[in-house]
């Protein structure tokens, strides 16, 4: 996950799903807001949140979304679409990973928003998103979509979306590393706080159909989390195919894959001579970033931001 652009709540209806006109979609808007089943989250006072994981995807009844923050996006969208077309690597390379899943936030006219892509879009729809549980529309939940989080450690995550919003040019100026630490730690970032964003998902997870994933554990054992994912896709899929999947996946193919590097972005976008948008793809790169007043205090204050939560992560592998 790392940016994102408005809300644009819209019907989505794709041609193998809603047969009938007025069968309830995805993205539609209601009138009653029901929320998913007694957790619903509550917005805080500072509004906009920054996301962490991101990929939905809806299916013609059950449609559904997964979603994901500022820093394993990429990595995610490539897994599912692989098990999606069953490993056949030749049909992950139609298109550049960011044009593959609509990007449910993304409005940029003229070019059709995300909720259009979504719409004209074939179920079952796989959509990207990095919202916060908070700000996703409400038919989401009534729709019984499917989410998939993948959740990243916050001190890899500050590091790698202070990297990220220094070769993005439609981003502000991330300023020095002293100052973007502060501004992580405060929320002020696209999609918020990293704390509310993790908050609001995991405490879902139980009350949605969900699959919550951590990026240390795709690290450490990619193939038991491919795994998960395809399970949860509904897809069998056999031994030879999940090892394609595994090694297609690995950090140093992707970087290589034109198709995931984000090579055919232009540089008045991203420009990756400042930072490789494919960076390092490590568990652990805050240390050599944070000083060790920093990370004393970043623990201290992660301490009373995730207080209470059951969520457990791991910084080193
Ligand atoms: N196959 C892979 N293995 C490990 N990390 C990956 C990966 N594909 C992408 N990433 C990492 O995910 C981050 C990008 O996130 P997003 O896709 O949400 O923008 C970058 O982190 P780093 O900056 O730590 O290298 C990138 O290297
Ligand atoms: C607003 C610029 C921006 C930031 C992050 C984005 O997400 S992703 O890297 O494509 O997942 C997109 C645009």
């Amino acid at each position: 996950m790392r940016g994102g652009q408005s809300l644009d709540k819209e019907a989505v209806s794709g041609p193998g799903g809603s047969s009938a006109e007025h069968e309830p979609t995805c993205l539609e808007e209601r009138p009653k807001v029901t929320g998913p089943p007694a957790a619903r989250p509550q917005l805080s006072s500072d509004g906009l949140r920054h996301a962490q994981v991101s990929l939905c995807q809806t299916r013609t009844q059950s449609p559904v979304c997964s979603p994901g923050d500022a820093n394993w996006t990429t990595w995610i969208q490539e897994i599912v679409d692989l098990i999606e077309h069953s490993g056949d690597v030749d049909k992950c390379q139609r298109a550049a990973i960011q044009h593959r899943h609509p990007f449910l936030e993304w409005a940029r006219p003229p070019q059709p928003s995300g909720v259009e892509k979504a719409r004209a879009m074939p179920r079952p729809r796989v959509l990207r998103t990095h919202f916060p549980a908070q700000l996703l529309p409400p038919s989401f939940w009534e729709s019984n979509c499917k989410f998939l989080y993948v959740a990243r450690n916050a001190k890899d995550c500050l590091v790698s979306y202070y990297h990220f919003q220094r070769m993005n040019r439609t981003l502000p100026d991330p300023g020095t590393w002293d100052q973007y630490f502060e501004t992580f730690i405060s929320g002020k970032v696209a999609w918020g706080s990293w704390f509310e964003h993790v908050r609001g998902w995991w405490e879902l997870r139980d009350n949605v159909q969900m699959l919550f994933l951590f990026y240390e554990d795709i690290k450490r054992d990619p193939k038991q989390e491919i795994q998960k994912v395809m399970k949860f896709m509904e897809k069998n899929l056999d031994g030879a195919v999940l090892d394609t999947i595994v090694q297609e996946t690995t950090f140093e193919k992707m970087k290589a894959n034109p198709m995931t590097n984000r090579s055919t972005a232009p540089k008045t976008i991203l420009d990756q001579s400042i930072s490789p948008f494919m960076r390092k793809g490590i568990v652990g790169d805050w240390k050599n970033h944070f000083t060790v007043a920093q990370n004393e205090r970043f623990d201290e204050i992660y301490r009373q931001k995730m207080k209470g939560t059951s969520i457990n992560f791991c910084t080193e592998l």
